[in-house]
């Protein structure tokens, strides 16, 4: 909200008036009573709306012009979706390739054939290390055995081992048969952690040793031999491993022995025990590639937004459109909302996208998890992708290294880092912080919890359930917690480094503002004692207008400016500015005149808070220009920039919209003022046309349009006709001064004729000093030395005769310069006389053999040239 502080305008407004402007019906602007403030300005009343830009207008601006946009990249967006489609089919392809030929279905009515009776590991305890209890008589067979080994398992079970293990005896090879038949077919609810074989189950003095094989289940009781294994290593033993049985064998035997040491043991034959991983079905090798694949692959599509999102932000950035929208008003924090809301829109459609192709294939990622922890996952995912591409967005100036950069990036964030986090989370030996660091890039905490759910739904496996603890739901939960944690961080991180009216920034830019203000203390002094010298060498204008600036009242106050930018690479500083004072009232054209490098950009870009100055003040409508006032000033400044600030792919007509949107405009009034100024500038037929496909001439035009169509009372034009045929540029010129009432233009231009044709006043500037100031005709007279006569003649020795012969008519003379038998004269004014002159040149004209002449006033461009070329001279 705002007001427009009239009483900084100069109320005389020494303005020579346009006849049509564009600003001259109050009510193209849509009033709102509520919203409406009234001042009288000589007489005149002046309604302005104190919220021209207000979110509303700003938010509805913005989302119109992206929404235009989006529709124009529909093939970019529609290329990342159809890859997202056969992305995914790709890898259900190659899972359902792997399974085909290496994961074959269980037959129906097996009977069990052949088993691959893999021998992983045998030990044979000896009787003698064991010392068996004689009370068991092992002529009578093995079952007492059996029976005794399950009891005392469970009792040592209870207080060493949370699982107790069951054992089943199979007294031959068919009983083994049919109860992995049974376990197999009646699926993997029949768990077994271990099987006695007996191979010999009658002792006799032929042979005296106890034969039986334990049989394990791998599967089953993997956790437990972790638990074991890290048990065993805390006590510094050596634990057998994976032989399960066998330690629960030989702590029962040493129990048994120790228990019954008294006993006589001579009767007792040796005991072998072979340790062997339960006999499984060959056909039964699954292979669920699947779920291996699936995070990765996820994480890759789930990324691929990723440069699409960094490269819209840089676009802006780097056709200085961000900067353009930013000194035309518009809110920082609205512009990262409107991006943020688009991005997720696309992001949300790929999601859609995505669920379907997998819901299709029936992946069991889908099939078996409960939705939620995907589906929370994903949305997360979403804020942290698109504050993720919003911060690295900072660091690239330029679309094709954004572009690059950002496929680089993607490529290294899934499938380089996810690959070494895989590896290094699988050794034992790394350290918690090593994974916990990992898990800080936002990429792998996703990745993280992708594999924790692809995990919890591999085959065999009942799916991933918020409710369900003991399905790595806590990891998922850390992992939302990390994806959340990281999004906020770079949320912030995207408004400190990329602007935005936050608080953040605000107290960010004010300790930087300390800091500086600290530093730069001592070198004020070096700029006043400067500019004390500078001051001596000023010329009279120069001087007045630094008198009348400091108690004016002109709409643009400019006092004592000075910017110096740091010589970087060893080079010396550069005062673009030096001590420039300036004021210029509502409703007057200033042309600033001035060779390249003079800082007539520099005094621009401060002007519109683009740079700060080093020192000096200036004010816009009474606004002093500083942090705290740049948004303020925004709303009442436009510009049309030196290079064109356009959206390729908008059309002439939505440009202008777009800027009028931004300022209030709306409804017919919007399209009224839209037609009007595409009208003046020429550019009507052409409205619809792509920006791409303008000339250069139409672009600068279009750029031009900008400025003028917003109700802006300080307008900026830096070149506005560069490039333009001399048609367009006259008419141009006609747009510009019918456009000048009720606002203060800062003109730009290396064309003198231009300047003469549309200032008021003029400035000349040059190495960053005013070196002249007044109209036109002022100028002319003061810094004009007269006449200049030029004189082309037939031939070279003619060319000399007729040197002689000025130099005699007018012996103070000065030759400009000479060219191809064509001289220029410059002549005081005193020494001339019209008439005289024009008679004797005519009648001497055959005998010199002079071609064509001609005498004329000196030109606003003679001015120009001796005052800059004074001022070099002064600086040698
Ligand atoms: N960002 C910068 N860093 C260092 N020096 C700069 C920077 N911008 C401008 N300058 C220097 O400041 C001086 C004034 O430059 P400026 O662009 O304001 O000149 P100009 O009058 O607009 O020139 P032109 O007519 O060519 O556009 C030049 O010497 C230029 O090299």
């Amino acid at each position: 909200m705002y007001s427009i502080h009239t009483s900084t305008e100069e109320p005389n407004s020494r303005s020579p008036s346009s006849s049509s402007s564009l600003l001259s019906s109050e009510n193209e602007i849509e009033t709102d009573s509520d919203n409406q403030e009234t001042d009288f300005l000589l007489g005149e009343k002046i309604t302005h709306r104190k919220d021209k830009l207000s979110f509303k207008s700003q938010f509805m601006a913005l989302l119109k012009k992206n929404y235009k946009i989006q529709l124009r990249s529909k093939k970019t967006n529609a290329c990342i979706y159809i890859f997202t489609i056969i992305f995914l089919v790709y890898v259900f392809g190659i899972g359902l390739l792997v399974s085909k030929y290496l994961d074959k279905t269980i037959p129906e009515n097996i009977n069990p054939p052949s088993y691959s009776y893999d021998i992983l590991d045998n030990k044979v305890i000896n009787y003698s290390d064991l010392q068996f209890n004689s009370n068991y008589t092992f002529k009578s067979g093995l079952g007492p055995l059996v029976e005794e080994l399950t009891l005392f398992t469970s009792r040592i079970n209870k207080y060493k081992y949370p699982f107790s293990p069951g054992i089943n005896e199979l007294k031959d090879k068919s009983m083994m048969d049919r109860f992995l038949f049974q376990k197999f077919t009646r699926g993997s609810n029949l768990t077994l952690d271990g099987a006695l074989l007996f191979h010999n189950l009658v002792l006799s003095n032929k042979d005296p040793t106890i034969n039986f094989t334990v049989y394990y289940n791998s599967t089953d009781t993997r956790n437990l031999f972790i638990e074991m294994y890290k048990q065993a290593q805390a006590k510094g033993l050596t634990l057998y491993i994976p032989t399960y049985v066998n330690t629960v064998m030989r702590t029962s035997f040493e129990y048994i022995w120790k228990q019954d040491q008294s006993k006589d043991q001579n009767n007792l034959t040796d005991i072998m025990i072979g340790l062997k991983k339960f006999p499984q079905i060959k056909e039964k090798e699954v292979i669920d590639l699947m779920s291996f694949e699936q995070p990765f692959a996820f994480n890759f599509i789930l990324h691929m937004l990723f440069p699409v999102f960094m490269v819209a932000v840089v676009y802006e950035k780097e056709h200085l459109l961000v900067d353009m929208m930013e000194m035309m008003g518009l809110k920082m924090e609205i512009y990262w909302l409107i991006n943020f809301i688009f991005d997720w829109l696309l992001y949300i459609l790929q999601m859609i996208i995505f669920y379907i192709t997998l819901l299709i294939l029936k992946f069991r990622f889908i099939t078996q998890n409960d939705f939620s922890t995907h589906f929370i996952l994903f949305l997360l995912w979403g804020n942290c992708l698109i504050f993720m591409a919003f911060f690295v967005s900072k660091f690239f100036k330029k679309v094709k290294t954004a572009y690059i950069v950002g496929i680089f990036l993607v490529i290294i964030l899934t499938f380089v880092l996810p690959t070494y986090y895989w590896n290094i989370s699988a050794q034992r030996d790394t350290s918690k912080i090593s994974i916990f660091l990992m898990k800080c890039i936002p990429s792998i905490s996703f990745v993280q919890a992708l594999i924790t759910i692809s995990n919890a739904s591999a085959i065999g496996q009942s799916g991933a359930k918020l409710s369900n603890a003991n399905l790595g739901i806590r990891n998922i939960g850390s992992s939302y917690l990390m994806i959340s944690v990281e999004t906020i961080v770079l949320f912030f991180l995207t408004f400190y480094f990329n602007g935005g009216n936050l608080w953040l920034k605000k107290l960010f830019s004010n300790l930087r503002k300390k800091n500086k203000n600290k530093k730069n203390s001592s070198n004020t002094l070096d700029h006043s004692i400067n500019n004390d010298d500078l001051l001596n060498k000023k010329s009279k204008d120069v001087k007045r207008e630094d008198i009348r600036v400091k108690n004016c009242k002109d709409t643009i106050r400019i006092l004592k400016l000075n910017k110096i930018f740091k010589g970087k690479d060893g080079n010396p500083n550069v005062h673009a500015l030096s001590n420039f004072s300036l004021g210029i009232p509502t409703g007057i054209i200033f042309g600033l005149l001035g060779p390249n490098g003079a800082g007539k950009t520099t005094l621009m870009s401060i002007l519109s808070g683009l740079i700060s100055q080093t020192s000096g003040k200036a004010e816009i409508c009474g606004l002093p220009l500083n942090g705290n006032n740049l948004h303020q000033i925004h709303k009442l400044i436009s510009i049309c920039p030196q290079h064109n600030c356009l959206w390729g792919n908008q059309t002439g007509k939505e440009t202008l919209s777009f800027f009028a949107r931004l300022h209030g405009f709306k409804g017919k009034n919007l399209k009224k003022r839209v037609d009007k100024i595409l009208k003046e500038l020429n550019l009507y037929k052409d409205r619809e046309k792509l920006i791409n496909k303008y000339s250069g001439g139409m672009k600068r035009r279009i750029s031009l349009g900008i400025a003028l169509i917003v109700d802006s009372k300080v307008v900026f034009l830096d070149e506005p006709t560069t490039g333009m045929d001399p048609s367009s540029k006259r008419k141009v010129w006609n747009v510009i001064q019918n456009n000048k009432k009720k606002r203060a233009i800062i003109l730009t231009t290396h064309s003198m004729e231009e300047a003469d044709a549309l200032s008021d006043r003029i400035g000349i500037i040059a190495r960053g000093q005013l070196k002249a100031i007044g109209h036109s005709q002022e100028l002319k007279k003061r810094f004009g030395k007269g006449y200049k006569i030029v004189v082309q003649t037939s031939d070279t020795l003619k060319d000399l005769e007729c040197h002689d012969f000025i130099m005699d008519l007018f012996p103070k003379a000065q030759l400009l310069n000479s060219l191809a038998c064509n001289r220029q004269y410059e002549i005081p004014k005193k020494d001339v006389s019209l008439s005289k002159t024009f008679q004797i040149i005519e009648n001497n004209k055959e005998k010199l053999g002079i071609l064509d002449w001609g005498i004329s006033q000196s030109t606003l461009e003679e001015v120009f040239l001796r005052i800059t070329r004074e001022s070099e001279l002064d600086n040698f």
